[in-house]
């Protein structure tokens, strides 16, 4: 069951993924096309990860992990063949020939090894391709992978989000990450979880538009916010906000942000983290362009342009008279930005006025305790390298409606 209806509401349950050995795939002088920004340690990015995930727990949320969802639902051999077909299709292998030999050795695996295999990718070196007999194999031997390893996949915000009671499957934005939807595709049908009431998609993911997780702000049960941005395109919030009229949504916010690595994402800018009060980028409000979609005539959509400070836009939204935006890095031109980049605005809400993020922000921190704002840290030097916080990390699939 999937029930998300605001940002801050009390987290009931959420889904992590503990990274794994696919961190150690990271190719140090390939760092830019696998978004990371430096090369984890594995095991100390697993143990920040167990104390994000035992805060969590201690504080009375139901942490499932995504790996164990995608074992469920690769249980029945046949969706496992579907997958294959499909993971298979969207992974670049460079010729036919060995795409067939792919195939087969995942069909070979056993269920672990396959699980496995998904996540660290396949590398050239593997003993199973040891006898080439592809062209495939023959050439582009510089290529240190078959498959490519998803190491992406701790940031569960991405690649899907649910919403309501339904799910976005995203449509990444980057090449490298593309795959990922695809294991919450087949979570949301197959898993223990959904199997016996599989989640709806509100995205059409044939549809040539990206858009990411990340980007969703789910304001309350009738207004969202969206980021606009390189990863999350014009047409797919379009498409997104007539899905969510038909549900009895009532306005989406879209929030263009600079393209670029700077801007990734709509929630390393905004963060809501209680009634009326969020982290921001100060370094943006005011260049930003903001558009208001709503309902139009016969499921038409209407779009104007909206000029007022992010917080007029954001009191408009939630239909009060003004909301309190706290400065991330109390906005100092390098504190602010380093916090930023620490993903100092990018916590996990886990009840109103109560967040969950890095210690590493101190500036940030001491504004939220001013604000009182109970705030849980962990350590996070090694999961900071890809560029995630606690936000990033998590995908909340239960929260109490506020
Ligand atoms: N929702 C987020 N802010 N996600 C951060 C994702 C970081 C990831 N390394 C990427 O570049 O895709």
């Amino acid at each position: 069951m999937i029930q998300v209806y605001s940002e801050i509401g009390k987290l009931n349950k959420v889904m992590l993924h503990r990274p794994c050995n696919e961190l150690y795939q990271i190719n140090p002088f390939n760092l830019e096309e696998m978004l990371f920004e430096d090369t984890p340690y594995l095991k100390d990015a697993q143990f920040e990860h167990d104390s994000f995930s035992k805060i969590l727990k201690d504080n009375g949320v139901e942490v499932v992990y995504l790996k164990d969802l995608f074992y469920q639902a690769m249980m029945r051999e046949d969706v496992r063949r579907s997958f294959i077909l499909d993971f298979t299709e969207l992974s670049n292998i460079s010729s036919i020939r060995l795409k067939e030999k792919v195939k087969n050795h995942y069909t070979n695996l056993d269920l672990n090894d396959f699980i496995d295999s998904v996540f660290e990718g396949l590398r050239r070196d593997n003993p199973y391709f040891k006898k080439k007999d592809s062209l495939g194999e023959m050439t582009y031997l510089d290529d240190i992978f078959i498959v490519n390893p998803m190491p992406n996949c701790y940031f569960t915000r991405d690649s899907s989000v649910n919403i309501a009671d339904s799910v976005i499957i995203s449509n990444m934005g980057k090449q490298f990450r593309r795959r990922e939807p695809l294991l919450l595709k087949y979570i949301h049908q197959y898993s223990d979880e959904f199997k016996d009431n599989p989640t709806i998609n509100l995205f059409d993911n044939t549809l040539p538009y990206g858009i990411e997780g990340g980007d969703i702000i789910i304001l309350s049960d009738k207004v969202v916010c969206i980021g606009c941005t390189e990863r999350t395109s014009p047409g797919a919030i379009e498409y997104v906000s007539m899905k969510l009229f038909e549900k009895g949504y009532e306005a989406i916010y879209a929030f263009e942000l600079e393209r670029g690595r700077n801007a990734m994402h709509l929630d390393g800018m905004l963060t809501m983290i209680d009634y009326e009060t969020f982290i921001f980028n100060p370094f943006l409000s005011g260049s930003v362009n903001v558009f208001k979609i709503s309902p139009g005539r016969e499921k038409s959509i209407k779009v104007i342009s909206v000029t007022d400070s992010w917080e007029k836009v954001l009191a408009d939204a939630l239909n009060t008279n003004a909301v309190k935006l706290i400065p991330c890095g109390n906005g100092d031109r390098i504190i602010g930005n380093w916090e930023l980049w620490n993903l100092g605005s990018n916590v996990l809400t886990i009840k109103p006025g109560e967040v969950v993020g890095y210690d590493r922000n101190d500036v940030t921190l001491s504004l939220l305790d001013k604000e009182g704002i109970k705030v849980h840290t962990f350590s996070g030097s090694e999961l900071s390298r890809g560029r995630g916080g606690a936000r990033c990390m998590s995908m909340p699939m239960i929260r109490e409606k506020i």
